[in-house]
């Protein structure tokens, strides 16, 4: 394997594998803002071999399920987990069934799964109904191996983000990243934690997760003080990867935010469209809705002081644009039906 990306940091992997199943995922860049600010920096997880940060955990729960004789895989997913387990499975050789929550799934990941031929199961509802069977099924069945983010294999390799943002450019003093089912906020602790312990570095990162309002069990437990969320069986939100209502990592998450001193924010959808546009049209970075909610946890946390402007900070822009095509197409710009003689006209116009 070249020495970049996910098995650059073998050693720091925990668990022993016969084979290793990877496609060179991770080794992603961290963009540093141009025109937002210059202390801000953008981990772009949209360039791994699927389009999301799921590839990092994927190329190591698959390795596991192969190393350990499994034939079979399941993942429920909101549709980023479901196009990294078929892709990953497909490379292995192996079957995968994911498990998504009907009509709720991002254009492009469906395409995605479909294309990798797993096998697609809907259910009515939302990511969690789909969730709670596959927690179900794995525990009766025990011939499947579950890609979801409580498989400890999944954060082993969602870690890398830690040490590669690390090599870049020091550790930041707040990193932002977008909440769902919970795991990536706690495994790039995680990764943290473990350079500190290594002795590479002496500090972490204040970590600081953005839920989207209309679903943030995590964020609202966390602002209220309370010791575990109020689920909910309706989570909606624009951001189709994090609409979750029933994060299996929650207490990891607070774990994570709690020890690193750092916090966690509510979005509006609104706040998140308008920082999807911002890194489109600022940074010249195309991210699916969920990975903006960062760039709006970030515009909230200085709006709060909760960070100041001249403080290093990371955000995780975890999946790319092409995953979600209709968010896309909610931003606006000028669209003329022209005849062509009329081009020079409308430049002139335009840049005068
Ligand atoms: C683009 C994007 N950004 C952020 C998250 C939240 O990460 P976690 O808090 O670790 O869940 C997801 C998660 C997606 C799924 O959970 C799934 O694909 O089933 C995502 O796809």
């Amino acid at each position: 394997l070249r020495g970049r990306g996910v098995w650059r940091y073998k050693k720091l992997i925990a668990g022993e594998y016969k084979r290793l199943i990877s496609i060179n995922e991770g080794g992603t860049p961290l963009i540093r803002s141009c025109n937002i600010n210059k202390n801000l920096y953008m981990k772009y997880e949209g360039v791994n071999p699927t389009g999301s940060f799921k590839d990092r955990g994927m190329t190591v729960a698959v390795s596991s399920a192969v190393s350990n004789g499994y034939k079979t895989v399941i993942a429920a997913s909101t549709g980023n987990t479901a196009a990294a387990a078929a892709a990953y499975a497909a490379r292995a050789g192996i079957k995968s069934f994911i498990v998504l929550p009907k009509g709720k799934v991002a254009l492009g990941k469906l395409a995605q799964s479909i294309l990798y031929g797993t096998t697609i199961m809907e259910v009515e509802g939302s990511f969690d109904v789909a969730m709670g069977a596959v927690m179900k099924l794995y525990k009766d069945l025990g011939i499947v191996y579950p890609l979801n983010s409580f498989n400890p294999w999944r954060l082993e390799g969602q870690k890398t983000i830690a040490f590669e943002i690390t090599e870049d450019i020091g550790v930041p003093d707040a990193v932002i990243v977008p909440v769902g089912n919970a795991g990536n906020i706690y495994a790039i602790w995680k990764g943290f934690t473990e350079l500190v312990k290594a002795g590479v570095t002496d500090k972490i990162p204040r970590m600081i997760g953005v839920q989207a309002e209309g679903a943030s069990p995590i964020a609202r437990a966390f602002i209220e003080g309370s010791q575990s969320p109020v689920f909910t069986d309706s989570p909606e939100t624009v951001a189709t990867a994090i609409r979750i209502g029933k994060p299996v990592n929650w207490r990891k998450a607070m774990k994570a935010v709690r020890e690193s001193n750092g916090t966690m924010l509510v979005v509006s959808d609104n706040e998140i469209l308008k920082a999807q546009r911002d890194l489109a049209r600022k940074e010249g970075v195309g991210a699916e809705p969920a990975s903006a909610a960062s760039l709006a946890g970030y515009y909230k946390a200085l709006d709060r002081k909760i960070i100041s402007p001249d403080e290093k900070v990371a955000i995780i822009l975890t999946g790319h644009s092409l995953k979600d095509p209709d968010s896309m197409g909610k931003a606006e710009t000028k669209r003329i039906l022209i005849n062509p003689s009329f081009i020079e006209k409308i430049i002139l116009e335009e840049v005068n």
